[in-house]
């Protein structure tokens, strides 16, 4: 049991109804969840109010209530607290319930569109590499150290990181890696955490079904660069456009990454192909698993921010020459008839692009790029005909297929991807809405040298459609079909 005035520590209370002076035990915003003596804190969301769920809460149990109206019947014995913001207040009382865990540790955060997942994950294997204890909050996993939590967001609610962080503090725990979504900043997860460092990465189109504009999209990731303090470091992409944005108001130590202008880490690119690539950083030369100008990019976010928490520079250079491709991130496999199959999370129309020059620019002949690519349902719907458009014209078959269609149509996704596509690439599309059916026609089509891209899932095991998962892993479904040819 904890005392509810020592959770509410620097909450900014607009009225208080009751005794803050009580015990309450456990601390919830779902009010699902609430049991006997709990806090409820009552949030505003897109699809319900938490507020409608006050009284279930109290019938349920529970002692106090956090809300942005006090409700016009108040229960004896329960005590409640006005706030301005659910979600804020949310965030600062996870924080200090498990005892401020983030600032016993060096959080690093990583936001930007592409990028988050990879830089954090390759952060996390290099810092054990160099023997630390370290964390992980990404889109594929939380790990506490060495043991392996699952997850259901980039960005998990604040009481998920706060719990999370809370076991990586008992663990000994020294650096944690973590993406920072924009709906995250929004939804104020990441609230109240005490950050070591932030990361940008890259900005381009995504989620505008959800911020409307690309204006309001850059200045929510920028938040997280104005809420770091004068100690901490804001690590930006130089080449991006928007990348001295996020600088622009931050008080933490500005550092600046980029290939292709003056910035205080530089990389050079030497030599790409499907095995490696050759960097030169610092003028030493570094050898590479990862492919591509984009992961040129996330290596020397690597190296700068490892050099700037302190590692020596040799022995990063070092390091990153052992880091693996992360899962689902141009993950491969070249079939007995020398058909390389590539899968990919790029699930934006920066992404696709990308991941297709890396890919075209692997050939030395007339080999065919095969392209298997769909877009999930229930998010920005404005990718969809310029993701048709990227894979159409990138490719020279593209199958147009389903991704998670969610609550969606996947027949309309697809016809809306097809809207992108230009009089001239109409005879390179297929539209085969079941991906495993997609997947094998692909590796039919496909002869010797050609490549396949299987784009949009990645790492992902399932694919939902109206709201049930089924199994669905793209790397083992490409690499079946391919194993199941006889040419
Ligand atoms: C669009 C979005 O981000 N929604 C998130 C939001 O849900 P919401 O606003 O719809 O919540 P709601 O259902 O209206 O409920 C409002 C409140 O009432 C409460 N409630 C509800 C019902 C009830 O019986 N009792 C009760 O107390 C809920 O617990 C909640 O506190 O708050 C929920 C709780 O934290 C999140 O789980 C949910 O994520 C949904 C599932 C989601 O799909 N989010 C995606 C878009 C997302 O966040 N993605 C980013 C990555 C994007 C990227 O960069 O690529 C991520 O960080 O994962
Ligand atoms: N620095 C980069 N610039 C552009 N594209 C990238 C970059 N890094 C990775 N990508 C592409 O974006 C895809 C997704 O990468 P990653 O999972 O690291 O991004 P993310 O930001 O974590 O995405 P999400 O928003 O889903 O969490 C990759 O599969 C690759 O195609
Ligand atoms: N974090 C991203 C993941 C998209 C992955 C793609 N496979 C899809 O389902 O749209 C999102 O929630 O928008
Ligand atoms: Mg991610």
């Amino acid at each position: 049991m904890k005392l509810l005035k020592d959770i509410l520590y620097g909450v900014s209370l607009a009225a208080v109804s009751g005794d803050t002076n009580v015990m309450v035990n456990h601390l919830h915003f779902d009010s699902r969840k609430v049991e006997m003596d709990d806090v409820f804190v009552a949030i505003k969301g897109l699809i319900t109010d938490g507020h409608k769920y006050i009284q279930t809460a109290i019938n349920q149990g529970a002692k106090a209530i956090v809300c942005e109206k006090l409700p016009e019947i108040l229960v004896n014995g329960v005590t409640y607290l006005e706030v301005d913001n659910g979600n804020k207040a949310l965030a600062i009382m996870a924080s200090n319930f498990y005892e401020n865990p983030s600032k016993n540790l060096k959080l690093v955060g990583v936001t930007g569109t592409n990028g988050k997942t990879t830089v954090s994950s390759l952060l996390y294997s290099l810092f054990k590499k160099a023997g630390y204890k370290v964390g992980l909050i990404s889109t594929i996993k939380i790990m506490v150290d060495e043991k392996e939590y699952p997850t259901t967001h980039t960005t998990p609610d604040v009481m998920t990181i706060n719990w999370h962080l809370h076991l990586m503090n008992q663990e000994g725990v020294e650096f944690c890696f973590m993406e920072v979504s924009s709906h995250g900043i929004h939804q104020k997860r990441a609230e109240g955490l005490h950050f070591e460092g932030a990361i940008f990465t890259n900005l381009s189109h995504d989620h505008l079904d959800y911020h409307k504009t690309f204006a309001e999209y850059r200045d929510t990731k920028k938040e997280l660069f104005d809420g770091l303090s004068r100690t901490a470091f804001a690590l930006t992409n130089f080449d991006d456009k928007n990348g001295m944005v996020m600088l622009q108001n931050t008080k933490a130590r500005k550092y600046t990454y980029a290939l292709k202008s003056f910035a205080d880490y530089r990389a050079q690119i030497l030599e790409n192909q499907i095995n490696g690539q050759l960097l030169k950083i610092d003028d030493n030369e570094l050898w590479s698993k990862l492919i591509g100008d984009f992961n040129a990019y996330n290596l020397l976010a690597i190296y700068a921010t490892a050099d700037i928490l302190g590692l020596e520079k040799l022995e990063i250079l070092r390091l990153i020459s052992e880091l693996e491709n992360v899962d689902g991130r141009f993950q491969y496999f070249i079939s007995k008839e020398k058909i390389t199959a590539i899968v990919d999370y790029a699930h934006t129309p920066d992404a696709l692009k990308n991941v297709l020059i890396t890919i075209n620019a692997l050939r030395t002949g007339n080999e065919n790029v095969i392209t298997v690519v769909g877009c999930g349902g229930d998010r920005d719907k404005s990718k969809r005909p310029v993701m048709g458009h990227i894979a159409s014209e990138m490719s020279n078959q593209a199958i147009f297929t389903s991704d998670n269609p969610r609550t969606e149509s996947p027949e309309v996704i697809i016809e809306e991807m097809e809207a992108g596509v230009e009089p001239q690439n109409i005879k390179k599309i297929l539209a085969i809405e079941n991906r495993k059916q997609a997947i094998k026609t692909a590796c039919k089509l496909a002869s010797a040298n050609d490549i396949i891209l299987v784009a949009g899932k990645g790492h992902e095991n399932y694919q939902e459609t109206n709201g049930k998962r089924i199994d669905f892993d793209d790397f083992k479904e490409v690499k079946a079909a391919l194993n199941s040819l006889n040419k």
